[in-house]
């Protein structure tokens, strides 16, 4: 199977490190030319993945045409810009394997429904999880769902991608595969903003049970397996980054529960915090399926410069409820 990636950010660099084991050639694009130049010429991406060094058979390229006549192609753009990159890229009926974490804004459309909405043609899977980029580029023991309505051309996915570090779970819930990844990023946040403002373990682990009750409100109300939800692309996803200053997202929050302001944290960043484009679009979507979800639209009025300590009480004073 003929690999190509679109997008050599973090999480393609190191997707494209997966898929070139053993020497197995693998087709990266890349937006910026400094970052192509430096794969083929450095072999390591010191824009985006520093200190990784890359497999010599990792072919860099600006030109999206390169990445036709490929077996399958990993969309690893961030979301939002998911549908532009597609519709310059030469599809066709290719499998599109969608590892981007997020809602498009505007549509409130998952990043796999964007997806059949720019190449219908296109079979789709989702892979999704537990992955901070520089621990899988490392060949750090990882676990990751991959999610397609088809098993036999999951199968051959899993089959192309794994190795005794990088080790994929089959399921055949897309939609649910997605919905874990892009609420957790808000989600992130807020657990940001606990560590920032210091407001303990015990508010942390309240928020993640919290705000793993609302992604599962939400995934149930979009057609999501509860099982799905529980697993590596959910429950999994949200532990990790909950946890962890690796995470953009997690980070971000940090910054706003010490009171810095969203567009001063988010000015001159190349990385992307995802969570930060979901938030607004997740919580117009939970009040047009009309599922509560207090803390994302807690961290939509913090990134909208609500201080957090106002934020934080107002969520505190809610009515009590049944768990
Ligand atoms: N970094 C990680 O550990 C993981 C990231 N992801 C997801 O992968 C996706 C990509 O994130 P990263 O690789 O981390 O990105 P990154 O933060 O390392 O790099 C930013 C990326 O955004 C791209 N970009 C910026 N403006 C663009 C535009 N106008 N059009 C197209 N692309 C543009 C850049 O070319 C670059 O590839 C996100 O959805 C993220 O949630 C998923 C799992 C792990
Ligand atoms: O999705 C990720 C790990 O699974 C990466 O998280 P961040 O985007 O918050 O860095």
């Amino acid at each position: 199977m003929r690999i190509g990636v679109i997008g050599g950010g973090a999480w393609g660099t190191a997707l494209a490190q997966v898929a070139a084991r053993g020497g197995q050639p693998v087709t990266l694009w890349a937006r910026e030319p400094e970052v192509v130049a430096a794969i083929n010429d450095a072999r390591e991406n010191t824009t985006f993945l520093k200190g990784a060094a890359l497999s010599d058979s990792i072919h860099a390229t600006g030109d999206l045409a390169d990445l036709a006549y490929h077996d399958a192609l990993l969309v690893v753009a961030p979301a939002q810009h998911v549908r532009a990159v597609l519709a310059a890229a030469p599809v066709g009926a290719t499998p599109l394997v969608l590892c981007a974490k997020g809602i498009e804004a505007g549509t409130r459309l998952l990043v796999g429904e964007v997806a059949r909405a720019v190449a219908p043609s296109a079979p789709v899977a989702v892979l999704s999880g537990p992955t901070f980029a520089h621990e899988v580029a490392a060949g750090k023991p990882t676990a990751v769902t991959l999610a397609c309505a088809d098993p036999g051309l999951r199968d051959r996915l899993a089959a192309r991608l794994a190795s005794p570090a990088f080790r994929p779970y089959a399921s055949d819930d897309v939609v649910g595969a997605e919905i874990g990844g892009a609420v957790k990023n808000v989600l992130a946040i807020a657990c940001g903003v606990v560590e920032g403002a210091g407001l303990g373990q015990n508010a942390r682990a309240a928020l993640i049970a919290r705000g793993f009750a609302e992604m599962t409100r939400f995934g149930l109300a979009r057609g999501a397996r509860a099982e799905t939800l529980a697993g590596l692309s959910g429950l999994g996803d949200l532990v990790l980054t909950c946890s962890s200053t690796s995470s953009r997202n997690f980070s971000l929050g940090v910054g706003l529960g010490q009171g810095r302001s969203a567009a001063e944290l988010m000015a001159d960043r190349r990385t992307v915090a995802e969570g930060a484009h979901t938030a607004p679009v997740l919580r117009e979507a939970a009040a047009a399926a009309n599922v509560d979800m207090p803390v994302v639209a807690a961290v939509c009025d913090l990134l909208g410069g609500a201080a957090a300590a106002a934020v934080v009480e107002r969520l505190l004073a809610r009515p009590l409820r049944a768990e």
